[in-house]
């Protein structure tokens, strides 16, 4: 079932970090949570979870977690991998979960066996590298078998290897029917891994809706064309008013704007001018994204 949250509203002292902010997340579906650094996520994911005190409401199913009598039974998240003792087993760390979960102690193990944990299971977890402290919380969430996952940057720290075995096992899960909110800078990770996204920006929606219409919606469609003609296919374009397009290399030209590559293709032809390349590029969801949050980004380098 979805999840619903309505109004959802965080002011820390002169930070105004999450305002009035409503969506559902579908159930089936990975729904990524992105945006800039600063804008929200963390901070709405607590507020879900009631770790945070603010404004609105937030029903999983139909139900907010404080009526739940077991919440562990119903929603897993991953907040902060370095949530554990130090001085305990994975094993002993993940049984405590299990009691809470009203799940038996042997839970821990098969949950350690799910994120690739088994050999470390009775090593203590201040041992465990970054990646090995996400596939433990990963495995903590799990405990109670929940039907919602709250993820926050899941994915930091695991090798490429555990990145595709994430993507696969909350594939996996939505195949299940359940529901996932998955937060990443890892954005090459959530056009492989989301369905549906929601982009924040100073704590508000930029966009919410299905990955491709995001993409599509923020992206210019562009055409890569290359001729040992390249200052008369230049001439010709102005000619007939296509672009805007920029020099690449000795004989390319890159056109943006409302372009395909029949229309280039057929214009050279009509002056007779041999083509060496003629290709389309959609931008990918790290353009769109840089597009969409440009105007929101409060942290910028200099190169
Ligand atoms: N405990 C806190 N006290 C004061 N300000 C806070 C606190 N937690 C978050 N903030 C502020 O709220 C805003 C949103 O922070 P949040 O951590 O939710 O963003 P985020 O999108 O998760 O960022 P990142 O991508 O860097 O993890 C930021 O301006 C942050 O400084």
């Amino acid at each position: 079932m979805a999840i619903s949250a309505r109004h959802l509203d965080k002011a820390f002292s002169g930070v105004h970090a999450v305002r009035d902010l409503s969506f559902d997340v579908r159930p089936g579906i990975v729904t990524g949570f992105l945006g800039p650094n600063g804008s929200g996520k963390s901070t709405t994911m607590r507020l879900m979870l009631h770790l945070v005190r603010g404004g609105g409401v937030t029903t999983f199913g139909g139900q907010r977690i404080d009526q739940l009598r077991r919440p562990l039974r119903t929603i897993g998240a991953v907040l902060d991998p370095a949530a554990h003792n130090p001085h305990r087993s994975a094993r002993a760390h993940l049984r405590i979960f299990a009691a809470a979960a009203g799940m038996p102690a042997s839970r821990a193990d098969e949950v350690l066996d799910l994120v690739g944990l088994t050999h470390a299971a009775s090593r203590s977890s201040g041992e465990f590298s970054l990646g090995m402290q996400q596939r433990l919380a990963l495995a903590a969430a799990l405990v109670g078998d929940p039907e919602y996952l709250i993820l926050d940057e899941p994915a930091n720290g695991l090798d490429p290897q555990g990145i595709r075995w994430l993507r696969d096992f909350l594939t996996a899960r939505t195949d299940e029917g359940r529901t996932v909110l998955l937060s990443s800078h890892q954005l090459a990770e959530i056009a492989q891994t989301a369905d549906e996204v929601i982009v924040l920006g100073r704590g508000e929606i930029v966009t919410q809706g299905l990955l491709r219409d995001f993409v599509d919606q923020f992206s210019h469609q562009q055409v890569l064309v290359r001729s040992p003609a390249v200052d008369r296919l230049a001439g010709c374009l102005k000619a007939n008013d296509i672009g805007p397009f920029t020099a690449t290399g000795t004989d390319g030209l890159l056109i943006t704007g409302d372009v395909n590559t029949a229309q280039i293709g057929d214009l050279a032809g009509h002056y007779g001018i041999t083509l060496h390349e003629l290709s389309s590029h959609s931008s990918s969801l790290e353009e769109a994204f840089l597009e969409a949050t440009a105007a929101t980004t409060d942290y910028q380098g200099t190169a």
